[in-house]
């Protein structure tokens, strides 16, 4: 039985690596604002990632590099106040967790404290284990974001597939022994080859939430716009949208224009 029809309490990091190993796959969508967070969280998903895809879907930038963590305050501050059930983690901004822990540490202090959210995402492996160590020693649980890392697109100019070629793959799997090591609560995948999700996957204890990363990880990410059909422009492989809103909205925004220009909207019971 999944977690949300025995109870309405809040979803605990400890809970999904008991749903790991339960073979209870976890559900996960990002989400950006309040009433998009009490939809999905009536629904029953498991966690709402705040992402930093906000800087894609919110503010209409091409990368995710230009949001800032008071921006992502406000996101995250939006989502908690529309969650009672699932778990909520945000992403540290580009930037804040790079390689110096002191100031990761007060990043993510600020988050966490500033928001309410439950835990934090950081973009990264072995290079800010020490950023991770000192956040983690400090009560914040850390989910670790590995494969494609849209942070670091000006390092590899493409957003091509991650751990293609085997030293990418080792190093893959090596990060992802670290961060376990390190206390990490999970790990997100992005677009690796499936075969080698699983690997990791099952060769580490705590839960992987996969991106583009095959039916192997212990859960699924999705952006909700996406998901949503609500933009026409993003449609990677790994994309399955659910719903068409982009045609739904599109329609009834059409429908209350012509209503308004006719004068149909509004009637008399909708007047004083
Ligand atoms: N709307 C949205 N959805 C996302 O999943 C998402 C964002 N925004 N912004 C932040 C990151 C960026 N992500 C990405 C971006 C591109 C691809 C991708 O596959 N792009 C191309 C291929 C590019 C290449 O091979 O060089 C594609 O097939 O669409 C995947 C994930 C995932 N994230
Ligand atoms: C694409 C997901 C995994 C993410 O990090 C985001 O939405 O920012
Ligand atoms: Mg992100």
């Amino acid at each position: 039985m999944s977690i949300h029809t025995e109870n309405k309490k809040k979803v605990t990091t400890l809970q999904l690596t008991k749903m790991k190993q339960d073979r209870e796959k976890i559900s996960v969508l990002t989400a950006y604002d309040f009433t998009m967070a009490q939809i999905i969280d009536n629904a029953g998903i498991d966690v709402i990632l705040v992402g930093d895809s906000a800087s894609n879907t919110m503010v209409g930038n091409a990368t995710t590099l230009f949001i800032t963590i008071e921006q992502m305050i406000f996101y995250a501050k939006s989502v908690v106040n529309g969650t009672k059930r699932a778990l909520v983690i945000v992403d540290m901004p580009f930037g804040t967790c790079s390689g110096d822990p002191m100031r990761s540490l007060e990043a993510a202090i600020k988050m966490m404290r500033e928001t309410g959210a439950d835990a934090i995402k950081v973009e990264g492996g072995s290079e800010i284990k020490d950023d991770v160590k000192k956040i983690i020693d400090a009560g914040i649980p850390v989910m670790a974001h590995l494969g494609l890392m849209p942070q670091s697109i000006n390092k590899y100019g493409t957003y091509a597939i991650r751990g293609k070629d085997e030293k990418e793959a080792e190093k893959l799997m090596q990060d992802c022994l670290l961060m376990e090591e390190l206390g990490a609560f999970g790990i997100l995948l992005e677009k690796i080859p499936a075969k080698l999700a699983t690997e990791i996957s099952e060769k580490i204890k705590i839960p992987t939430i996969g991106i583009g990363a095959g039916s192997g990880t212990d859960g699924q990410v999705l952006v909700i716009q996406d998901v949503m059909g609500m933009n026409k422009e993003f449609s990677p492989k790994f994309l399955r949208r659910y719903a068409d809103l982009h045609t739904i909205m599109t329609e009834a925004t059409q429908h209350y224009i012509s209503d308004v220009k006719a004068q149909k909207f509004p009637n008399e019971n909708e007047s004083y």
